[in-house]
C-alpha cells in the first residue's frame, strides 16, 4: 500500500491561541480504514479538517499523493473532490430543501451535466438505501438517516478518500452498525476511510490502523493490537480497553487462558480461545451458504430456507437488505453477520448469508481466515454456484 494522506510535522493554532495540534506526523495508506480515537479535545476534528484543506496548518505540511497540498480556490476544488469529509452533526452539513437536492449539490457546484448529476443523484440515494426520501426535507429525517443523506452527498463526488467525525454518534446500536457496515463495503471497492470516534469497541474491531491522540499529540499509532496492548497508554488518554481484551486480559490473570501470540480482536476470537481452553473444540461445525442475491431469484432462497438446511439467515450489505424486506425475510443477522455466523458454525450451527458482488468473496475469505485460524472446517457453500438438492439437513 502508498500513502495517500501524510502529516508532517503540522501544528495548528486556533485564533484565540489555542494549540490543538503540535507537531503530528502520520501517514495514511491508501485503501486502508483508519480510527482517530482520543479523549474530549485531543486534535481529532481538527486533524480531520485538515485531510481536505478546511484548515490549513499553521505550521508543517499536508501531503495528498505525495504533494504538498495548495490552499488556492482551484486546487482546494481538487482537493475536495478526492476528500470527501461528513462532519459529526449533520444538521452542519444538510441546508438543501429536498434530500436529492442536498445531494446534487456537491456536483451541480463542480458544472457536472444535469443528466450525469441525475445519475450520480440517483445511484448514491439507493446505494445508502434513501430511494423514497428523496424529495423530503432533510431536517425532517432521523439521525441515522440525516447521517446516510451526509454519506451519499460525499459519494456523489467519488472521492477516493470518506473522512468522517463521529459518524455513529447519537446513532442506536444497529444503525451504527449499518453505518460501519456501509464503511466497510465501501472500503471493499477501494476507498480509503478515516473516522473519529471516542467508541473504543468500535476502533479496535473495525479498523486496520488505530491513530491514539491526546492533547493535541499523536500518542501511538499502529494495529488495533498494538494501540491497545498498553492498558497505561489507553487510560493515561481517558480511554478504556475494549471489553474483548478486558475480559481476556482477566482470564490471562486468573490462569483460565494463556498468552496467544495475536489478541483476540473481537467475539468470535476470544469464543474460540475459551472453547479450546475447555476442550470444547471437537463438534462438528456448521456450514456457512453465502447466497449471491443478484444472482438468486428470491424464490431460491425460500427453498432454501424451507428445505430446512439452515437455522440462522443474516443479510450484508444495503441491496441485500433492501430486498429481504421486499420480500419479508425475517433476518436474524443484520450486522457483523460474518462472525455471528462463524460463531454458529462453531456452535455447530448452519447458517445463510445473502449479500451481492464482491461482498460474496469477502465473506467467504473471512470465514475461511477464521478457519484456518481455528483450525476447524467450516463448509462454505456458495449459490448459486451450488444447487439446493445438494443442501443435506445440517441443522
Ligand atoms: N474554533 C475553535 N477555536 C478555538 N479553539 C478550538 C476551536 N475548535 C476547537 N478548539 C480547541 O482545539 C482543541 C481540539 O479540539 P477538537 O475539536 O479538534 O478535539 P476532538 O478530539 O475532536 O474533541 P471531541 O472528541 O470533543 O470532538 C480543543 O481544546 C478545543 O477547545
Amino acid at each position: 500500500m502508498s500513502e495517500i494522506l501524510g502529516l508532517r510535522d503540522v501544528c495548528y493554532i486556533y485564533g484565540d491561541g489555542h494549540a490543538a495540534l503540535r507537531n503530528v506526523t502520520l501517514s495514511i495508506e491508501s485503501g486502508s480504514k483508519v480510527a482517530l480515537v482520543g479523549p474530549n479535545g485531543a486534535g481529532k476534528s481538527t486533524l480531520l479538517l485538515m485531510l481536505n484543506g478546511t484548515l490549513r496548518p499553521s505550521s508543517g505540511t499536508v501531503l495528498f499523493k505525495g504533494e504538498p497540498m495548495r490552499y488556492d480556490s482551484r486546487s482546494l476544488r481538487d482537493i475536495r473532490k478526492s476528500v470527501g469529509v461528513v462532519f459529526q452533526n449533520s444538521d452542519d452539513q444538510l441546508f438543501a430543501p429536498t434530500v436529492e437536492q442536498d445531494i446534487a449539490f456537491g456536483p451541480l457546484n463542480l458544472g457536472y451535466p444535469r443528466e450525469k448529476i441525475e445519475r450520480y443523484v440517483g445511484y448514491a440515494l439507493s446505494y445508502v438505501g434513501l430511494d423514497e426520501h428523496r424529495n423530503r426535507p432533510p431536517h425532517h429525517l432521523s439521525g441515522g438517516e440525516k447521517k446516510r443523506v451526509a454519506i451519499a452527498g460525499i459519494l456523489v463526488m467519488e472521492p477516493e478518500v470518506l473522512v468522517l467525525d463521529e459518524p455513529t454518534s447519537n446513532l442506536d446500536p444497529a444503525t451504527s452498525e449499518e453505518i460501519m457496515e456501509m464503511l466497510d463495503e465501501l472500503n471493499l471497492y477501494g476507498k480509503t476511510v478515516v473516522i473519529s470516534t471516542h467508541d473504543v469497541e468500535l476502533a479496535y474491531r473495525w479498523a486496520d490502523e488505530v491513530v491514539l491522540m491526546d492533547g493535541g499529540n499523536v500518542v501511538r499509532t499502529g494495529t488495533p493490537e498494538r494501540v491497545f496492548a498498553d492498558p497505561d497508554v489507553v487510560r493515561k488518554a481517558r480511554l478504556k480497553l475494549p471489553a474483548v481484551l478486558e475480559i481476556y486480559r482477566e482470564m490471562l490473570g486468573r490462569g483460565i487462558l494463556v498468552p496467544v501470540d495475536e489478541m483476540p480482536r473481537n467475539i468470535v476470537d476470544l469464543m474460540h480461545l475459551i472453547e479450546s481452553a475447555a476442550g470444547r473444540s471437537g463438534r462438528k461445525p456448521g456450514r456457512i451458504y453465502i447466497c449471491d442475491i443478484s444472482a438468486t431469484p428470491p424464490s431460491r432462497i425460500r427453498d432454501i430456507l424451507s428445505s430446512g438446511a439452515v437455522r440462522y439467515i443474516g443479510a450484508m450489505g444495503t441491496k441485500a437488505k433492501m430486498i429481504a424486506s421486499e420480500e419479508l425475510l425475517e433476518l436474524d443477522f443484520s450486522y457483523g453477520v460474518v462472525d455471528k455466523c462463524v460463531l454458529k458454525a462453531i456452535a455447530g450451527k448452519s447458517s445463510l448469508i445473502i449479500t451481492s458482488g464482491g461482498m460474496v468473496e469477502h465473506a467467504e475469505r473471512r470465514i475461511r481466515s477464521y478457519a484456518e485460524e481455528f483450525g476447524i472446517e467450516i463448509e462454505v457453500i456458495i449459490l448459486p454456484r451450488a444447487h439446493v438438492s445438494t443442501l443435506a439437513d445440517n441443522r
